[in-house]
């Protein structure tokens, strides 16, 4: 049995890292399966892989996970859940799916408070390349959040160094991050934290690398001269902060960064293999996205998972 400690809220631990109390049974988010033997602490649970077989299961896995957690955690005015996301193809299914919920009554966005990744430095809030149109076109404009709960940064902003400042300084006055959402760059990057970054990193300016604007391109006209040089991006410790990490990884062109991050060691070329790192992350991916992992891998992962792959059975209960 899992032994439960209700504090009511949240708290504050170790190294700025924050844990909720929500009254849920499972820290999976799950019906049982695997992880309630980490307790609410989490301890020793090692990153999740669940693979769904397409990038439409993977996004309402994620939808149904998303939805559970604000669900059950059941957050008020006093008592907002906070929840980290990111832009980009991969989480648009996601965004998707959480506005039907949304729409069928499952879930409410009012006590949801909102902290994006990254934003491009140099894009105004109506360029329909910046994340602050993306965000407003793909999920906000949809559902019943209020938009002072809504936190992007301001690539436009006239100290940019100041802007990371304030946004590191108001996701502690939100009481830090329940539930990280992101996707992951080809090249294995979380957020724009690209090869090379610090891990213990904070919000900052990062100047892009060619390999980022070539894969970015295909939003500007398929001209990476087009994409911005510079983002403000959320660093690797920031992400590391939140309570929780969820990611996406869809597609052949995620396989190798999907390998490196789940079979290699931590590193820094690598940012998103700081995951291995976090008492809570899970990786959600489609089956193109692990042609690189060995097949043991794989089957290990579907195996331990076999009882929670399903999104369907995650909302029956609530
Ligand atoms: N800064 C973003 C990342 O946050 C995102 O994860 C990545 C992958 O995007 P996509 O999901 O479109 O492949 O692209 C950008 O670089």
């Amino acid at each position: 049995m899992v032994k439960r400690y209700f504090f009511g809220g949240k708290m504050q631990l170790f190294g700025g890292r924050k844990f909720s109390f929500s009254g849920e049974t499972d820290s999976s988010g799950g019906k049982g399966g695997v992880l309630q033997q980490g307790g609410i602490f989490n301890q020793g649970v090692p990153m999740r892989l669940i693979v769904q077989d397409n990038y439409d299961n993977m996004s309402k896995w994620a939808a149904a996970y998303v939805a559970r957690k604000i669900r059950t955690f059941n957050p008020g005015p006093r008592k907002p859940f906070v929840l980290g996301l990111p832009t980009g193809s991969s989480p648009v299914g996601m965004y998707r799916e959480l506005i039907r919920m949304y729409e069928e009554g499952i879930v409410s966005f009012r006590h949801v408070v909102t902290f994006n990744m990254d934003e491009y430095v140099g894009l105004d809030e109506n360029h329909p390349q910046s994340y602050h149109y993306f965000m407003w076109d793909h999920f906000f404009s949809h559902i019943d959040i209020s938009r002072e709960n809504v936190h992007i940064l301001n690539g436009m902003a006239q100290d940019l160094t100041e802007e990371c400042r304030k946004y590191e300084q108001s996701i502690q006055e939100a009481g830090g991050i329940d539930l990280f959402l992101g996707g992951i760059g080809p090249d294995g990057h979380i957020a724009f934290n690209e090869p090379g970054s610090s891990l213990s990193s904070r919000t900052r300016i990062k100047t892009l690398t060619k390999d980022t604007k070539e894969a970015n391109s295909r939003f500007f006209n398929g001209d990476p001269s087009q994409v911005p040089d510079k983002a403000l991006t959320v660093g690797v410790g920031t992400i590391m902060d939140s309570s929780e990490i969820l990611l996406l990884a869809s597609g052949h062109n995620k396989a190798r960064a999907l390998e490196q991050s789940i079979q290699q060691g931590v590193n820094h070329m690598c940012t998103v293999s700081c995951l291995q790192l976090h008492p809570h992350a899970i990786m959600v991916s489609d089956e193109e996205a692990t042609y690189e992992l060995k097949v043991g891998t794989v089957k290990y992962f579907k195996d331990i998972e076999a009882p929670n792959l399903d999104h369907r059975s995650m909302l029956e209960d609530l």
